[in-house]
């Protein structure tokens, strides 16, 4: 960390600490707002990227008195990785919601705070798992430890319907870490004790047995001797009949009348998960919402301070059987696709035309047709949200819905068996959906009676838990701010392109080098489709195309008048000399072009003048570069000690600093 700080981008080897060097010291230049764009597949290194560049603007903003919010800062990593992060097929570790997180700071740079954001967890994982996946770890933490907590009833032998037995031998050891994170970040013992309550009871609701009933299979039934039932109502201090009762039944309001309809067996078990999945969605918001009010100084003096955000999202999804999640996923991608885009080529194109200079259009493959398919006006979530509110809405009649309507849209394609798929010509490419369990999941239905069960009892956490305040800041229920999954993502995306285009971007692309989670093994083919899906060959194939390099006149003369005779030079018209170094030495003018303010460049030109600079002041370092094998024979430049490592260390930075310029 070190050995990076104060160095400009490219003088050393590429690194995260590079990174984040570089959006530390834009920030301390000019003041404003930056970003880290951490993006790249599942298992590519994401969250692990995201932790170093953490730890590198923690280490370098780093003052004797402030240590506490730095350690506040790294301690809110253990606990949104055991409520956030799982086990999946392909990674151990896996983020199973995106986060944004804001480091703010002070005029001196220290941190002063840390604010976070998390978007769509995915819930299902909560009452199910595919084989060879986990629950998330704060559970087999939980489990872990069952003996330092007896009143929870976790047994040693009882098997958990939510909880699959992968338990690894970490869990034991993660539950210290997540413990010791909690006591920094102030959670007293009284509120730690009521999050383990809180989870240990969602375990015990998924032991909760629901029987048919005999003679009636339209309804069901919950024996009142049910040890999990009473498990559930002690732990949480709520009322065990009502809870009993709206497990089984469901209230139903019409225009006339309001009354009671028995849940048969499979309904309730429905039910009953998703109370469980809002359980856990309400205790995460909960915690990240109380770390939030500790790391975040919300005191007027630091409103306007500069901060880094760093945004680990996500990467683009396509699995054999895609989903609503995939789907969500993969348009949180487009959007961040569409940001780089914007921020990569459009800004280019708006430079270009600023400086007065008169460039093709940069073609780029453009995203938007696929955004607006998603979200515009009856777009595929607008026409999800009105099936959903259809009595008689499903899955079939709504993809019935889509391919008639986008029919003759060159980014959907419509089934070409069967009516429950439709597929995506995403920009990393095309993704087929399976519409089944749409509806249910943007609906997302919990029964309004069964959390009034949980507001009605005496645990204080879960009080707080469902307490939904509304603009006005008085309580209300939540069933008034009802608003589709598919539609608070779309805010919420929204929102966060606001804060992104707010801020000076710095992207990280991770690359996964294999599928088998080797090291040292490089699979070549692999690596090729994910720079291809995330559009580095085309941001390198549209730099080479323009003028990558752009030095204002002032620059380019310091750097270049060696290249002249003295009588050619004039040190009141820099342009002037500018203009005579680029007509001496470079003769086709669409290699160089020349702006109101700046001179812009093709990428070789530079490698070029660099060259012809070095040989006039005869500096070897550089000039190694064309014909190292030569002067290592000759010694000519070169110092006797300078060894072969230490020239081709200076190549690499040297091809580093410029040709890499993306
Ligand atoms: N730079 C690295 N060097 C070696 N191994 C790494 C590196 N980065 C990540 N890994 C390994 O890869 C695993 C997956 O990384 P990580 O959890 O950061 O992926 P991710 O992209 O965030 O995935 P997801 O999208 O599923 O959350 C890590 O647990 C670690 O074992």
């Amino acid at each position: 960390m070190k050995k990076y700080r104060d160095q400009t981008m490219g003088s050393l080897e590429p690194h995260i600490f590079a990174v984040a060097e570089q959006a530390f010291n834009k920030m301390e230049i000019e003041n404003n707002n930056q970003s880290i764009i951490v993006s790249g597949e599942s298992g590519a290194g994401k969250t692990v990227s995201a932790k170093y560049a953490m730890r590198y603007l923690a280490f370098i903003s780093k003052s004797k008195t402030e240590t506490e919010n730095e350690k506040k800062v790294l301690a809110s990593n253990p606990i949104m990785e055991a409520i956030g992060n799982a086990k999946t097929a392909i990674n151990d570790n896996s983020s199973r919601f995106g986060k944004y997180i804001e480091l703010h700071f002070n005029d001196r740079n220290h941190i002063t705070g840390v604010s976070m954001q998390t978007y769509l967890l995915e819930k299902s994982r909560v009452v199910h798992q595919a084989s060879h996946e986990r629950n998330y770890h704060i559970f087999y933490q939980l489990y872990s430890s069952r003996n330092m907590f007896p009143q929870l009833k976790l047994g040693d032998s009882d098997k958990y319907n939510y909880l699959n037995s992968l338990h690894s031998d970490n869990d034991s050891q993660s539950i210290n870490e997540t413990v010791n994170a909690l006591n920094t970040l102030g959670f007293s013992e009284e509120q730690q004790y009521s999050i383990w309550e809180i989870l240990s009871s969602i375990l015990h609701l998924g032991n909760i047995e629901i029987d048919k009933n005999t003679g009636d299979s339209d309804s069901c039934s919950i024996s009142s001797n049910d040890p999990s039932l009473k498990i559930v109502s002690t732990l949480l201090d709520i009322n065990k009949g009502e809870l009993q009762k709206w497990l089984c039944y469901r209230r139903i309001v019409s225009l006339n009348e309001t009354f009671e309809k028995p849940m048969t067996a499979v309904e309730a078990s429905r039910a009953r998960d998703s109370l469980a999945k809002h359980i856990y969605a309400s205790l995460s918001q909960w915690l990240i919402s109380i770390m939030n009010s500790t790391m975040c100084d919300t005191s007027p003096s630091q409103t306007n301070c500069p901060k880094i955000g760093i945004l680990d999202i996500y990467g683009f999804e396509m699995m054999k059987l895609n989903s609503f999640e995939q789907f969500c996923i993969n348009y949180a991608n487009e959007k961040l696709q569409q940001q780089f885009n914007l921020h990569v080529f459009k800004l280019q194109e708006k430079e270009y035309r600023k400086e007065g200079i008169n460039v093709h259009n940069i073609d780029f493959y453009d995203n938007q047709p696929v955004i607006k398919l998603i979200e515009s006006r009856l777009g595929i979530l607008d026409l999800l949200d009105e099936e959903c509110r259809m009595l008689k809405g499903s899955d079939a009649s709504w993809t019935q819905k889509l391919c008639k309507k986008y029919d003759k849209n060159d980014r959907f394609l419509k089934p070409k068996f069967g009516v429950m798929e439709f597929t995506i010509k995403h920009f990393a490419g095309d993704v087929k959906y399976s519409s089944d369990g749409f509806l249910d999941k943007n609906k997302d239905t919990v029964f309004e009676d069964q959390v009034n069960v949980l507001r009605n009892g005496k645990n204080p956490l879960l009080k707080k838990m469902f307490f939904v305040k509304n603009s006005k800041g008085s309580p209300t229920h939540s069933k008034q701010n009802k608003e589709t999954v598919g539609s608070q993502f779309r805010n919420s995306l929204n929102a966060l392109m606001t804060t992104l285009n707010d801020t000076t971007p710095h992207y990280i692309r991770c690359v996964k080098p294999n599928d088998s989670k080797l090291p040292f093994v490089f699979d070549i083919q692999r690596a090729v489709d994910q720079l291809r899906a995330c559009c580095v060959l085309e941001t390198i194939r549209i730099s080479a195309a323009g003028f990558p390099s752009r030095w204002t006149y002032v620059d380019f003369f310091l750097r270049y008048r060696v290249l002249l005779k003295s009588k050619k030079i004039n040190r009141n018209d820099p342009k002037l000399t500018c203009q005579r170094i680029v007509e001496e030495y470079i003769k086709t003018k669409d290699n160089y072009k020349f702006g109101n303010t700046k001179i812009f460049f093709r990428a070789s030109q530079v490698a070029y003048l660099e060259r012809k600079r070095a040989e006039k002041r005869k500096d070897c370092s550089i000039l190694v570069q064309k014909t190292w094998r030569k002067y290592i024979c000759q010694k000519k430049y070169l110092k006797i000690r300078t060894s072969i490592i230490k020239i081709q260390r200076c190549l690499r930075a040297y091809v580093a600093r410029r040709y890499i310029l993306i």
